[in-house]
């Protein structure tokens, strides 16, 4: 899969609210009410991942998940990073 060029990565971030560019990962650090709402979002994102078959990098302390996103196998952001953060930010919109 193609990388996306960072004026693309600029245009499609613009249709996101919770993504930011950071060292070439689109990156989101999202805090809920409690560790069981954080783990709970993991979970239903870990399923999302598994159906898209691409996988996120991401930490959790307590409340905060911290998300990274790009793609390891073409060494860069490519469409599949954005449809994921896309889905994750439509599944915690509700
Ligand atoms: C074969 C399998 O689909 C690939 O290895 C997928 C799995 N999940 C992945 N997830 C991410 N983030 N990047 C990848 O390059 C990737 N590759």
């Amino acid at each position: 899969m193609k990388t996306l060029t960072e004026e693309q990565i600029k245009e499609r971030l613009e249709k996101l609210e919770y993504w930011d560019l950071e060292e070439g990962f689109l990156v989101t650090s999202l805090d809920f009410k409690d560790f069981a709402d954080a783990f709970a979002m993991m979970t239903r994102i870990a399923f999302e991942a598994e159906a898209l078959q691409h996988h996120p990098e991401w930490s959790n302390v307590y409340n905060n998940l911290t998300i990274r996103l790009n793609t390891h196998d073409a060494d860069g952001i490519t469409e599949k990073d954005f449809k994921l953060a896309t889905r994750i930010e439509e599944i915690i919109k509700g």
